[in-house]
């Protein structure tokens, strides 16, 4: 059997690979723009085919529904992050669970999930109001001082930093009033400073990460590039704010033990007696680090792409705006809107979704086959042979490129116009037969099964809020002869096209809306 599932990946087609040595590697990491290879890809060869990773190793790219149901859902834990992937997160965010695997992983997210419930986010709705009209505030402020044309993901991110903050530690960051915060420096252009285009030598050796025991491994943190330093400086940076505020955390009262917010779970588990849900102090602010770096600057780009699509399409800006109006419209003056409200904005959703559709912030993932498998599949792959597989059978340690931009495109699952902006695919709901994977909206954009993201819903209440106050109040119009770029660095990072030295930008004209 083993022999005859090496074969099968053998046998699938696939892009020519430009050496043996750096197989598809290099070009795929410096795509000029997300999915530049990856739709041409799947329009080519299907769903699911083989590429080159370093060092001649046979690397399975999929965006195959079932398949990725299998690998994030129904197998989990038998597909965890390739070994350098583990290693990379951890440069940057130490022991915490987006590096844990296995059963590391199970009582990490156990400890972390009641922090995460439906009830516990939906409670931050009036913080996170707040947050969007001191934010909103300060754009008017900008306005009257005479500036229209602003870097708005620099100021969303500012924004979900200072939520963030205070909804997981009862930190202030003071990001919105002032930029000197010494953290949020320090994770400016954080990841385009260090993982835009890669050169060849760093991917060779990258790809032998993946050979070497990680207790040898780790200590690649020590290497003194700027890709390393970096990571390493955030890192303890990160990890000595979060030991600060645990400090200050311990020396007032811990309330009735009952407290769900992510620092009460936290502290609790380090003097938990239930080994399954216990976590040691370094795996505490790591942590805190991990919920920081994650939960701010992915909500704020989402945002970003948001406003420059609604930048794109003033017609989808206007009707989002009538929307929001007519509701307000029916409430007393003054009234904030709950969480029924936000819900009930079906065409402000439609574009919410819309734009995690076509602007996955992570816009694809790595994993192994931790073992033998055979891997359903809802979009059968032809061979080079001419075979038809309806299932494709793996061997243990088969690497995968999961490309969640290119599921979030497939016409199959979105139809044919999946390569383009259209809110209105999410108003029809007829389409509730498809197989089902993620966590929200039948998207990949947060990932799906074990390893999901755990924030999604705090970023789905965020972003509703954030959007709902900008759109409300302002007009946003994308200004002349700048290009936007979705540039791979890790995650998807907007730029202007001629100006990447500038780092992540999305300048916008803003103008005030009248009441
Ligand atoms: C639009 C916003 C967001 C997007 C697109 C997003 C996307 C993702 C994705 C794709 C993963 C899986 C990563 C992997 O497998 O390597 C992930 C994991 C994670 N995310 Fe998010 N995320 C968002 C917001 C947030 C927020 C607001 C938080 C925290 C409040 C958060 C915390 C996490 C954590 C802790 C994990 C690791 C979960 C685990 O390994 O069990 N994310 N996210």
């Amino acid at each position: 059997f083993a022999r005859r599932s090496r074969d099968y990946v053998r046998k699938l087609r696939g892009p020519p690979s430009p050496s043996w040595l750096l197989g598809n590697e290099v070009e795929i990491r410096n795509q000029s723009e997300v999915g530049d290879l990856d739709f041409p890809w799947v329009r080519e060869y299907g769903a699911t085919f083989n590429t080159r990773g370093t060092w001649g190793k046979r690397v399975v790219f999929t965006c195959d529904p079932r398949a990725l149901q299998h690998i994030f859902h129904t197998k989990g834990y038998h597909y965890p992050k390739r070994a350098d992937a583990a290693q990379a997160t951890r440069n940057i965010l130490g022991r915490g669970i987006m590096w844990a695997s296995g059963d590391t992983h199970q009582r990490h997210r156990k400890v972390m999930n009641p922090a995460f419930t439906a009830q516990q986010l939906r409670a931050f709705l009036p913080l996170f109001q707040s947050t969007a009209s001191r934010m909103t505030q300060k754009w008017k402020d900008l306005i009257q001082a005479g500036e229209h044309t602003f870097n708005v993901s620099r100021w969303l991110a500012r924004s979900t930093l200072d939520a963030i903050g205070e909804a997981a530690f009862d930190y202030r960051f003071g990001a919105i009033d002032s930029a000197q915060n010494p953290l949020s420096k320090s994770m400016e252009n954080l990841f385009s400073d260090t993982l835009l285009y890669p050169s060849g030598v760093d991917l060779l050796f990258k790809g032998l990460w993946q050979y070497i025991p990680t207790s040898i491994l780790q200590y690649v943190e020590y290497i003194p590039t700027k890709e390393y330093i970096r990571f390493r400086a955030f890192r303890k940076l990160a990890k000595s704010v979060s030991k600060g505020l645990i400090e200050q955390r311990a020396s007032v009262s811990m309330g009735d033990g009952t407290s769900r917010d992510v620092m009460s779970v936290l502290v609790r588990a380090n003097v938990s007696e239930d080994p399954k849900g216990q976590l040691d102090e370094d795996e505490i602010l790591s942590q805190m680090a991990t919920i920081i770096l994650a939960g701010y600057e992915t909500t704020a780009l989402t945002l970003a792409w948001l406003l420059y699509e609604l930048s794109k399409h003033p017609e989808d800006q206007k009707m989002m705006r009538e929307e929001i109006r007519e509701l307000r419209a029916k409430l007393p003056r003054g009234t904030e809107f709950t969480m029924l409200h936000l819900d009930s904005l079906t065409f402000t959703i439609a574009c919410m979704k819309e734009v995690l559709r076509l602007y996955p912030i992570v816009p694809a993932l790595v994993r192994t086959a931790e073992r033998d498998d055979v891997l359903p599949l809802a979009l059968p792959i032809v061979t080079k042979d001419g075979e038809t597989l309806t299932e494709l059978p793996i061997q243990k340690g088969q690497d995968f490129i999961v490309s969640i931009c290119a599921y979030n495109r497939l016409p199959s699952v979105w139809g044919s116009d999946a390569d383009e902006w259209n809110p209105r695919r999410f108003l029809d709901t007829s389409k509730e037969k498809q197989t089902s994977v993620g966590v929200y909206a039948n998207l990949m954009t947060f990932s799906g099964g074990v390893q999901a993201c755990i924030g999604w819903r705090f970023a789905v209440i965020e972003l509703q809020a954030l959007l709902v106050e900008a759109v409300e109040n302002f007009k946003f119009v994308l200004p002349k002869g700048v290009e936007i770029m979705r540039l791979p660095a890790g995650i998807m990072v907007p730029m202007v096209r001629g100006k990447m030295s500038e780092g992540t930008q999305m300048p916008l004209q803003v103008s005030l809306m009248e009441e």
